[in-house]
């Protein structure tokens, strides 16, 4: 919790105002931050200085890994992060990709799981990763990548956290994320928590130990409508310390992902936090 805090006050200390022409509204940015969750030892990262809804990030992670591409499917799972990005984003409603009301568009999870190559065939990354790491193999590009320049007008939204990469050291896993863009008050809450979940949970289905989970963005930044809320309250207050995750761990392959987890197999224990707070979000 204190190396989210710690980048909180640096862009409020550090940051420089930048024009975003997609939402029309500025951002306090710095460039380059890197956090590490410890994942072996099981200290969630979720945020206590304000409440967390940790149970809809985990659902986002569920629909990436199942590949969806509909804002209606993350509803359905408990997750309602991706309604304005499908539905009320301009440039999104008048691209003639668009198919209708909740379409994402080519996103996330549709190329990870539906990647298209230029035979017409498709391919299916997280498979791969997930089968050789179950069989012991790092062939040191057990790589997950969403960013698909030549799809992106596919899609509502370049995808933010883009890329994953999985390691194996002896019998214990490490991921490292990659993410180009970040909304910190928003979006960071969420993508700490599906960082840890997809170590924890790739580890369980193929029988490693969780080590550590490395996350490295580039461009941080809080929204200029954020900033009083995180500057004078939520900077304000002492953080607890981080609860515990539990698994089912009933969960052991690919197929149980894709078929019946759902947010419910998840539970935090031991969470204490500070009062909620409601940060504006820019489409
Ligand atoms: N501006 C922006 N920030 C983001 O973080 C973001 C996007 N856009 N577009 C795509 C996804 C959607 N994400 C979102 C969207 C909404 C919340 C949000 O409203 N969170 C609230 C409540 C969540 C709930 O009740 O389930 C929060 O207080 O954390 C979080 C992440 C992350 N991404
Ligand atoms: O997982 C996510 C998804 C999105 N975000 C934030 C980062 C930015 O504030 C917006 C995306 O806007 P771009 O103009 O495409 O950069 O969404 C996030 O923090 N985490």
């Amino acid at each position: 919790m204190k190396q989210y805090l710690n980048l909180c006050q640096r862009i409020v200390d550090e940051g420089v105002w930048v024009e975003n022409k997609r939402t029309g509204t500025r951002c306090l940015t710095v460039i380059n931050a890197d956090l590490e969750y410890d994942v072996g030892n099981n200290k969630f990262p979720m945020i206590t200085t304000r409440k967390s809804y940790y149970k809809a990030a985990i659902a986002e992670l569920l629909g990436y890994l199942r590949g969806y591409d509909s804002a209606a499917q993350f509803r359905d799972i408990g997750c309602k992060t991706w309604d304005a990005n499908a539905n009320d984003n301009n440039a999104w409603l008048n691209n003639p990709n668009r198919k209708g009301e909740d379409d994402m568009g080519r996103v996330y999870g549709v190329q990870g799981r539906n990647w298209q190559r230029p035979d017409g065939s498709t391919l299916d990354q997280l498979a791969k990763v997930v089968n050789n790491l179950k069989n012991g193999i790092d062939d040191r590009g057990e790589i997950i990548t969403f960013y698909n320049p030549g799809e992106f007008e596919l899609g509502c939204l370049r995808p933010c956290m883009h890329t994953h990469t999985f390691s194996l050291l002896g019998d214990t896993l490490y991921l490292t994320s990659y993410q180009r863009s970040c909304d910190v008050p928003l979006g960071l809450n969420f993508n700490q928590i599906q960082c840890f979940v997809l170590l924890a949970l790739v580890a369980q289905i193929t029988g490693h130990k969780a080590g550590k989970a490395y996350h490295k963005i580039a461009n941080a930044h809080i929204y200029e409508n954020q900033l009083p809320l995180m500057r004078d309250v939520q900077l304000k207050r002492e953080p607890f310390d981080s609860p515990q995750l539990n698994i089912n761990p009933n969960i052991k392959s690919l197929e149980d992902i894709e078929t019946w987890v759902t947010r419910d197999d998840f539970e935090v224990v031991g969470y204490q936090c500070h009062e909620p707070i409601q940060y504006p979000f820019s489409v």
